[in-house]
């Protein structure tokens, strides 16, 4: 039974409250015809729906998490964008974010840099598919059983569409900072402090103040990560620092540092070719070589949920022997 005071959600039973953000109340919840299945169900403020900019925030982020397919970005499974039942039913996380772990304790070197590998994936597949995500921070990252995802869509943009600009002051590439435009490489650039920051134990930039922030993301630089880990191979300081470099220019792919995580982490780069590609991706070649993911051709309902034959592909998760969407690169 739905608690009185959480919001009547039709199809969806909410048994408790898991966070909250600035613009949402998120629900540890289920579909009432897949019970089974634990859901975080995410449902925006009545401020949010209020106000215009934060209505198509939170519209952008249901689209795109319904749409996006791959193991390490988080998956909606059902939602509606705009309007007074609005709502995002995606995987849930019990580990929660990274950001809240962080606050517990630091990763050892290795879950570092699993959950960077993870999230440079996820980061490298949206670049791929045209995107920007522009949010890339601890708190937009969630675990489960030391695997991540990338999840909060909500300032993702397709570069042929354009969008705002926007990002943390932590993770935000100096050239947002002056008012220039984001692409891919300031998504690299958060990529390198979350890594930084990761690695290290310290975050590179530090400050009281925008002001103080800005001017040090602008004008300081941070010593290579290797000066207080040892264990972090040099060449992957190297790109780290270099994900960082002033100039948006100077800076590695998303590709190029997944490559040298999995290289860190002993693993063999997995070359995967991808057969669709979701619908309204902007990709610039037919083929990726960079994740799993499945065509979802429309917004599913909570009927879906229940009666959809799809597997379960959390990251970590032996993928079942009938369901194969993509083949590796020879
Ligand atoms: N899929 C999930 N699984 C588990 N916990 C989640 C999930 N999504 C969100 N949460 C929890 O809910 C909290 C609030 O979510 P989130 O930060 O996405 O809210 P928001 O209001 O959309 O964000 P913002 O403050 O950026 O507007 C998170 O910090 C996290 O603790």
């Amino acid at each position: 039974m739905t608690t009185p005071d959480f919001p009547k959600l039709s199809g969806y039973t909410l048994t408790r409250s898991i966070g909250r953000g600035n613009t949402s109340l998120v629900f540890l919840g289920s579909a009432n015809n897949a019970p089974e299945r634990p859901l975080a169900i995410k449902v925006p403020l009545g401020t949010t729906l209020a106000n215009r900019t934060a209505a198509e925030r939170f519209g952008n982020e249901v689209r795109l998490s319904l749409q996006l397919r791959h193991p390490y970005l988080v998956r909606g499974y059902a939602g509606t964008p705009f309007g007074p039942g609005a709502y995002l039913a995606m995987r849930y996380f019990p580990a929660g974010t990274l950001a809240e772990r962080l606050e517990e304790t630091l990763l050892p070197h290795d879950a570092a840099l699993r959950v960077l590998a993870d999230v440079a994936s996820g980061v490298a597949y949206l670049h791929h598919q045209g995107a920007v995500h522009q949010d890339i921070k601890t708190q937009n990252v969630y675990l489960d059983d030391e695997r991540a995802a990338l999840g909060d869509f909500g300032n993702t943009y397709f570069v042929s569409a354009g969008g705002n600009v926007s990002g943390s002051p932590f993770y935000m590439a100096p050239e947002i900072y002056h008012g220039e435009a984001s692409s891919a490489q300031s998504d690299v650039y958060s990529l390198g402090v979350l890594a930084y920051e990761l690695l290290s134990g310290m975050r590179p930039h530090v400050g009281n103040s925008y002001e103080e922030l800005m001017i040090s993301h602008l004008t300081r630089f941070p010593s290579p990560v290797t000066a207080s880990n040892r264990q972090v191979p040099r060449p992957l300081s190297r790109l780290i620092e270099l994900a960082m470099a002033k100039k948006p220019q100077d800076r590695p792919s998303s590709a190029a540092l997944r490559r040298a995580l999995l290289e860190a982490l002993g693993e063999e780069d997995e070359q995967i070719e991808l057969e669709d590609l979701p619908e309204n991706a902007s990709a610039p070649a037919a083929r990726a070589i960079m994740g799993r993911h499945q065509h979802l051709p429309t917004l599913p309902t909570p009927r879906d949920l229940a009666s959809s034959a799809e597997p379960d592909n959390r990251p970590g998760k032996p993928e079942p022997k009938s369901w194969n969407p993509f083949k590796r690169k020879k």
